[in-house]
């Protein structure tokens, strides 16, 4: 039996205060990341999520200790990740984006070497077999696929059973065979009490595993909740086509949004039975069959496309220059 040691004193086990990173410096840095809260609690699977260059990955790294803060705080377990990378280390898995393998040892060499690296390492042949890889032990991951590559990246931070888990885009590239068993993998060990933070572009991903989310842009934080939450008062939608000729014109629908082009009708609504209900009853009574009828309750996709929208038009936030004393880290780690 291992020793966990007592959880961080506010209970959670991650914590970023107003957290900001810089690339470069002067005009031709880059401001990445913009003051980002955010508090994981122990056990949880928490998912970052947001369009491209939002600064998923620049926040991440920053939490797995792997670069330093320009600005604000990162607690891990309690610990700087960064400054007191000894103390973190040990008790976390990190799996990014790429693992950058030596292509000409095999698959069990690899695990061997990274396993003499790692405190605590379950034995080699465990990890494969958990993310099913046991079988490739022999080939060198040169000659793994891109797939294979993705779940030996997995392995490899499983092998010291860590407490807490960072997956960069864990199944980007995975067919949907091998991503449902890393889903039922990441649940397993999120049972088990392992504490897992994300980044994904899969929606469907955050809404399978994610217990709270958070959605990125432009280097902030711009939601954050439970799926549920973050759905919660986007409206469902309802569309259809009118045939070629109609005598009636389209009935006030109570508390709906009608768009028309041409003959295709969509219905923005927040009371999806009694719109479909009015709609139908409209139809009905005028002898009219809507054309390829759907109707759908608001989904993650649709609340991330209305975020990532609204939060476009929103105009750039200041950027506050870096503190001097940070300049030296400026350009790292990547
Ligand atoms: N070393 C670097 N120097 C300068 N700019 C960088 C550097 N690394 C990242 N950036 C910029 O910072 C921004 C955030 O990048 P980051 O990789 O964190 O975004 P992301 O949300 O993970 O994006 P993606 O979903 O595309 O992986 C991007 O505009 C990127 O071009």
């Amino acid at each position: 039996m291992e020793t966990r040691q007592p959880p961080a004193p506010s209970g959670h086990v991650i914590e970023v205060t107003d957290l900001h990173r810089r690339y470069g410096t002067g005009t031709a840095g880059y401001h990445a990341v913009r003051g980002v809260d955010l508090a994981v609690g122990r056990g949880e699977l928490f998912a970052l999520l947001g369009t491209n260059g939002a600064g998923k990955t620049s926040t991440l790294e920053l939490i797995e200790g792997l670069a330093a803060p320009s600005g604000g705080t990162v607690r891990v377990l309690g610990h700087d990740p960064y400054r007191e990378r000894a103390a973190v280390r040990p008790r976390i898995g990190i799996m990014l984006q790429e693992g950058g393998f030596p292509g000409d040892l095999t698959v069990a060499e690899t695990g061997r070497s990274w396993s003499g690296m790692t405190s605590g390492a379950r034995p080699v042949e465990e990890a494969l077999e958990l993310v099913g890889l046991g079988h490739r032990r022999g080939v060198r991951v040169k000659q793994l696929s891109g797939g294979e590559r993705r779940r030996l990246d997995l392995a490899m931070a499983l092998l010291g059973r860590p407490e807490v888990l960072f997956l960069d885009e864990p199944s980007t590239g995975l067919d949907p065979e091998a991503r449902a068993a890393v889903w039922r993998l990441v649940r397993e060990l999120r049972a088990q009490g392992t504490t897992v933070l994300l980044t994904t572009h899969y929606l469907e991903e955050a809404e399978e595993l994610a217990d709270r989310l958070a959605i990125m842009h432009g280097g902030q934080v711009v939601t954050t909740g439970t799926v549920a939450e973050v759905i919660a008062g986007r409206p469902s939608r309802i569309t259809f086509e009118l045939p070629e000729f109609t005598g009636a014109s389209l009935p006030p629908l109570a508390g709906a949004e009608l768009t028309v082009e041409g003959r295709k009708v969509t219905v923005q609504t927040t009371g999806l039975q009694s719109t479909l209900f009015d709609l139908l009853g409209w139809a009905h009574h005028h002898g009219i069959a809507l054309g390829a009828l759907d109707a759908r309750s608001a989904s993650l996709e649709e609340a991330f496309l209305a975020i990532a929208s609204e939060a476009a038009h929103r105009p750039e936030p200041e950027t506050p220059a870096a503190p001097a004393a940070r300049r030296r880290l400026i350009g790292s780690a990547r």
